[in-house]
Order: C-alpha cells, then sequence, then structure tokens
C-alpha cells in the first residue's frame, strides 16, 4: 500500500515555505489507516515494549492506535499545564522560541520498556524532549516510531542511540 499517496501535502501551511504534510487525509482512509498501524506494529515487534508513549496532539493518535494492536497501555505526553498528578516537565526549542512537555512521574513502573510513537519526525525537537522525559520518569526507551520522517531535517541527531522506525520519508 502507497501511504504517501494518502499524505495530503498543503503548500505554505501554517506559513510560507513550509510543505505541511496532512495525515487527516490517511485517518480518513480505513485500509490505510489500519495498514500504518499494521506496519508500525510490525516493525516494532521485536523490541518488545511494556508501554506506548505518544505526543500530543498526533501522537496520540498513531500510539493509541499502535499500544492497542500490540496490546500494551498507552502514556500520554502532554503540552503543558494538562496533566493533573505529579509531572516532570521538559522545555525545547521550536523554530522560533520554546515549549514545555510533560508526563506523569507515576506513567509506568521503573525500568518499563517504552516505544515512542509521533505522526511525523522535522527537526526533532518534540522528539528528543520527550526521549528524555521518558527516561526521567525511569523509562527504558527501546525505540522511536513516526509514520512521516522529514529527512534533510536531521532530526534524528536529537535522539538517543535506539532504533528509529518512520514509514515514509520526504
Ligand atoms: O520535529 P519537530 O520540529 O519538533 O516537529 C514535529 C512535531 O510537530 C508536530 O506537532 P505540533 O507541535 O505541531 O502539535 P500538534 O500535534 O498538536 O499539531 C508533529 O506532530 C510533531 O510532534
Ligand atoms: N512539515 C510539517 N508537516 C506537518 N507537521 C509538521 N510538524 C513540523 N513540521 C511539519
Amino acid at each position: 500500500m502507497d501511504i504517501k499517496a494518502l499524505i495530503r501535502e498543503v503548500p505554505d501551511f501554517p506559513k510560507p515555505g513550509i510543505s505541511f504534510k496532512d495525515i487527516t487525509t490517511l485517518l480518513g482512509n480505513a485500509e490505510g489507516l489500519q495498514y500504518a498501524i499494521a506496519t508500525l506494529a510490525d516493525h516494532c515487534a521485536d523490541l518488545a515494549p511494556d508501554y506506548v508513549a505518544g505526543m500530543e496532539s498526533r501522537g496520540f493518535i498513531f500510539g493509541t492506535a499502535l499500544a492497542c494492536k500490540m496490546g500494551v497501555g498507552f502514556v500520554p505526553i502532554r503540552k503543558l499545564g494538562k496533566l493533573p498528578a505529579a509531572v516532570h516537565t521538559i522545555e525545547y526549542d521550536l523554530e522560533y522560541g520554546t515549549d514545555k512537555l510533560e508526563i506523569h512521574q507515576d506513567a509506568y513502573p521503573a525500568g518499563s520498556k517504552v516505544l515512542m510513537v509521533d505522526d511525523l519526525i522535522a527537526t526533532g525537537g518534540t522528539a528528543g524532549a520527550a526521549a528524555k522525559l521518558i527516561q526521567q520518569a525511569g523509562g527504558t526507551l527501546v525505540g522511536c516510531a513516526f509514520v512521516i520522517e522529514l529527512k534533510d531535517l536531521n532530526g534524528r541527531q536529537h535522539l538517543p542511540n535506539v532504533p528509529v522506525i518512520a514509514l515514509v520519508q520526504y
């Protein structure tokens, strides 16, 4: 199945010069969505995670579906101020300025094997910060999975030395 053909490219969104990779067209296609989740699950099976963690908000969509498919629990990594119990917080760089991500301190037992999932890796700022948070919360990061990788931005440089899986690259 050609997943790339199901991802819409929207030029100049959210600002001039950005080619936005719109996953809503993939989500709306039943066979495409099932294929994307099944393929991620196949590629990640050997990592044998205890949990899947996904970043707000598009990472929730693929992360929750993948956790279900793999038969493990899902852990949300949220933007600042959304999680109700005690959290770990990390600040990370955006193209302009900074943002913060949080994870619950008791999201999983210490030493749990955690697979990180997001829809897309661009500069790697978000994924690099989430990887650190997963470890701060006592998890062992076993891999990172993305539907889309924007290769020229070399976001992988911000990830620790674990397997990185991407279904499609631009
Ligand atoms: O590699 P980076 O340069 O950090 O960019 C990738 C991140 O950007 C998008 O999320 P966004 O922050 O736009 O939030 P959203 O999922 O709520 O749309 C995407 O879902 C990734 O999480
Ligand atoms: N080009 C892009 N398309 C969709 N989401 C993104 N997040 C960061 N860069 C993006």
